[in-house]
C-alpha cells in the first residue's frame, strides 16, 4: 500500500464528513474508516491495475454504510477508460502478436476482450450490404446498425436482449416490410444452433473467452472514434470500407486511453498500414471503452492493503489445516478480524472453507488451540493428507501441526523394517500412522482420549491398524508399562514430542532394566526428545535438561535445531542411545 500511496490515490484517514464519492471502503465507525481522497498528482501512474487507480463505480458511490463485520464488495469495482482496436475476429490473434508491447498486458485480463454482439453467424455475413464505392454512406450506416440490432437480437429503443420467439416475430415483421433480406435465413437465426457448443469449445481453447464471463472483468464499448484519424493513417478506400463481420477488440496499453491515432507511436500505425495494405476487408475501428475490474479480479493482499489504515502490517499468510485457515492475528487487526477472514475466505475459495484465528496461546494439557470461527462453516472436523496418508482432526479438540511435515519426513527417513517405535505423544498419528507403513510395529499413546479416537479412526482409513496399537495413558505410565513388559525387548526408537515438557519425562527410563540380568538380550533404544529453548545456546541449554532428567553426567547427544517458533524461542530436537548406565541405574523415580 505504501508503494502505492504516494503515486495517484493516496489513502488518508479522514473524517466521515468527506464527500461520499470518494469513501472506500467502509464507514461505520470513524476509528476504522479508511478512504482514498484523490490525489491529482503530476507523477506518472504507476503500471498496471491497482486499486488507487481506475473510478469507483457508479453505485459504489452512490451506497456508502459499510458495517465493519460486512465486507462491502462494490467498494472494489474500479473503472478503467481505455481505448481498443475493433478487429476483425478472424485477424485477432495475429494482431495480437504484432501489437502485444502496446496491449494492455494486465494480469488476469484478456488483451482480445469480446462484447455483446461482436459476432456475426457467418451465414448471415453474405447478407450484410457490401460497401460499393461511392455508395450513400449514411444510408448504408443506418440499414447496418438496424441489422446489427436485429441479428444480435437486440429491441430497437433500450438495446435488451429479445426472447428468441419475438426476436423471430420481428425479424420476420421488419425484413418483410423492408424487404431487403431474404427471408429463407430467417430458419437457421432462431432455430437453436447444433454447431454452438462446439463453437464455444473452440473460442474457450483459442483464448478467445468473452470477456465478463468469469465475474473477475467486463469490457463496454463507450463510443465508436470518427474514423477521421484512421482515414488519414490507411487512406480514402479505408473510409468506404467498414466491416461487416464478428469482431474483436484487441485492448491498448493504458498510455493509449486518450490518444488519437496521429499520437499513436510508429511502431502500432507501420503494423496498422501494413495490415489495411495486405487486407482484402479494411476493417479497423478505434473505439474507446470501459474496462471494469470487480472484487473478484483483486488478490487477495491487494483487498486487505486497501482495507486496513496505512501503515498497518497486512496478514498475508495463514496455516492450512485441511479446508481450515489458520490466522494468527495481532492485537491491531483485531477490529478488522472478520473482514480480514473473510476476504481470506473469498480469495482462497473453495480450497479454504472455514477461517479460523487463535485465540490464545497454547497452554492446556492437550495441547489443543483455542479457535474463533471468523468467517466460512463452523466445522473444525477436517481431513489432511499429508505424504500421501490421510488424516481425520477436530481442531477443537486435538492437536495438530502441519508445520511439522519436513521434521516428520525426517524422522521417517531414519527408520527401518527391524524398527519397533514407541511414540509416547502420539496426537492423531502424523508420525505413528506412516511409521507403520515402514516399521515392524508402532506403540502410539496420547493422554487425550480424542487424539487417540481419532488415531484409531485414522489407523482404520489407512489400513494400519494391524501394525499399530494404541495407549490412552499418561506418557511417564506409558514409559514404565511398555519397559515393564516384554515387548521392551524389541523396541528400538523411542519419539517425544511434547517439546513443553517432553525432556521431564526422560526420568521415566531410570532404571528400567534394574531388575534384570545386565547380561542378556536388552535393548537400548535411540530417543529423539523433543524440546523448546530460548538461552543463547539453546542446544547447551536443551542438552543441561536432559541430563538433569536422567541424572547422568555425560550423555551423547546429536542436537538439532527445528525450527524458529518465535523471535529467540527455538524447537530442538535431542536424539541419543539411552545409557545403559541410566536403564540399570538404582535410583528410579516412582510416578
Ligand atoms: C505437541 S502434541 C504432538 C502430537 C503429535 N506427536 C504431533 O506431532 O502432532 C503433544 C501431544 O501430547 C499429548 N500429551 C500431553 N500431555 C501428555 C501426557 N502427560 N502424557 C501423554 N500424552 C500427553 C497431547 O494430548 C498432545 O496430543
Amino acid at each position: 500500500m505504501s508503494m502505492m500511496s504516494n503515486i495517484f490515490l493516496k489513502p488518508h484517514i479522514v473524517a466521515l464528513a468527506l464527500p461520499s464519492k470518494f469513501a472506500f471502503p467502509h464507514t461505520a465507525k470513524p476509528a476504522l474508516t479508511t478512504f482514498f481522497v484523490p490525489h491529482f498528482s503530476t507523477a506518472p501512474l504507476s503500471y498496471g491495475p491497482s486499486l488507487h487507480k481506475g473510478n469507483p463505480s457508479q453505485s459504489q458511490s452512490q451506497s456508502q454504510s459499510q458495517n465493519d463485520d460486512v465486507l462491502r464488495e462494490e467498494a472494489f469495482t474500479r473503472v478503467f477508460h481505455l481505448a481498443a482496436l475493433r478487429v476483425p475476429a478472424a485477424e485477432c490473434f495475429a494482431l495480437e502478436g504484432r501489437l502485444r508491447g502496446h496491449l494492455l498486458n494486465w494480469p488476469r485480463v484478456r488483451n482480445i476482450a469480446r462484447v455483446p454482439g461482436d459476432d456475426v453467424h457467418p451465414d448471415l455475413a453474405p447478407l450484410l450490404p457490401q460497401p460499393i464505392g461511392g455508395a450513400d454512406l449514411g444510408e448504408e450506416e443506418r440499414r447496418l446498425v438496424a441489422l446489427q440490432r436485429r441479428i444480435h437480437g437486440k429491441a430497437d429503443g433500450n438495446g435488451d436482449a429479445l426472447s428468441p420467439v419475438l426476436y423471430r416475430e420481428r425479424l420476420a415483421r421488419t425484413f418483410n416490410s423492408r424487404g431487403f433480406v431474404k427471408f429463407r435465413h430467417l430458419a437457421k437465426i432462431s432455430r437453436p444452433n447444433r454447431n454452438k457448443k462446439r463453437r464455444k469449445k473452440e473460442e474457450a481453447s483459442q483464448g478467445a473467452k468473452r470477456v465478463g464471463e468469469n465475474g473477475l472483468s467486463v469490457v463496454e464499448v463507450v463510443e465508436d472514434e470518427d474514423e477521421g484519424g484512421l482515414r488519414n493513417l490507411l487512406g480514402e478506400e479505408f473510409a468506404r470500407s467498414k466491416w461487416r463481420g464478428s469482431t474483436r477488440l484487441l485492448l491498448l496499453d493504458e498510455r493509449y486511453a486518450s490518444r488519437g491515432v496521429e499520437e499513436f507511436p510508429e511502431a502500432i500505425k507501420a503494423v496498422l498500414k501494413e495490415y489495411a495494405e495486405n487486407s482484402t476487408t479494411l476493417t479497423l475501428e478505434l473505439v474507446r471503452c470501459k474496462l471494469t475490474l470487480f472484487y473478484d479480479y483483486w488478490q487477495m493482499t491487494e483487498v486487505l492493503e486497501a482495507l486496513l489504515p496505512e501503515g498497518m502490517i497486512v496478514p498475508s499468510t495463514f496455516e492450512t489445516v485441511g479446508h481450515i485457515a489458520h490466522l494468527n492475528l495481532r492485537d491491531e487487526h483485531l477490529p478488522y478480524k472478520r473482514l480480514i477472514a473473510k476476504v481470506v475466505l473469498d480469495k482462497n475459495k473453495p480450497r479454504i472453507q472455514t477461517v479460523v484465528n487463535k485465540i490464545d496461546s497454547i497452554q492446556n494439557e492437550y495441547r489443543t488451540m483455542q479457535l474463533e470461527v471468523l468467517a466460512g462453516n463452523h466445522s473444525l472436523v477436517t481431513t489432511v493428507v499429508e505424504n500421501g496418508i490421510r488424516f481425520q482432526v477436530d481442531l477443537a479438540t486435538v492437536y495438530w501441526s502441519s508445520r511439522l511435515g519436513t521434521e516428520r519426513q525426517r524422522l521417517l527417513s531414519g527408520f527401518t523394517r527391524n524398527d519397533v517405535i514407541c511414540d509416547v505423544f502420539s496426537g492423531v498419528g502424523p508420525l505413528a500412522i506412516p511409521a507403520a507403513r515402514i516399521v515392524k510395529r508402532v506403540l502410539a499413546n496420547d493422554l487425550n482420549p480424542y487424539a487417540v479416537e481419532y488415531l484409531e479412526r485414522n489407523s482404520v482409513l489407512n489400513k494400519l491398524e494391524r501394525r499399530i496399537k494404541v495407549f490412552n495413558m499418561d506418557g511417564r505410565r506409558f514409559i514404565k508399562a511398555m519397559y515393564a513388559s516384554d515387548i521392551s525387548r524389541s523396541i528400538t526408537q523411542v519419539v517425544m514430542n511434547l517439546p513443553s515438557e517432553a525432556a521431564e519425562f526422560l526420568d521415566a527410563f531410570r532404571g528400567i532394566y534394574k531388575d534384570r540380568p545386565e547380561v542378556g538380550e536388552l535393548t537400548f533404544p535411540m530417543i529423539h526428545v523433543y524440546g523448546f529453548s530460548k538461552a543463547r545456546d539453546p542446544e547447551f541449554d536443551f542438552h543441561e535438561r536432559i541430563r538433569i532428567a536422567l541424572l547422568e553426567v555425560a550423555v551423547n547427544v546429536d542436537m538439532r535445531r527445528v525450527r524458529l517458533v518465535a523471535p529467540g524461542k527455538w524447537m530442538l530436537c535431542a536424539s541419543f542411545i539411552l545409557p545403559k548406565s541410566v536403564a540399570f541405574a538404582n535410583t528410579a523415580v516412582d510416578a
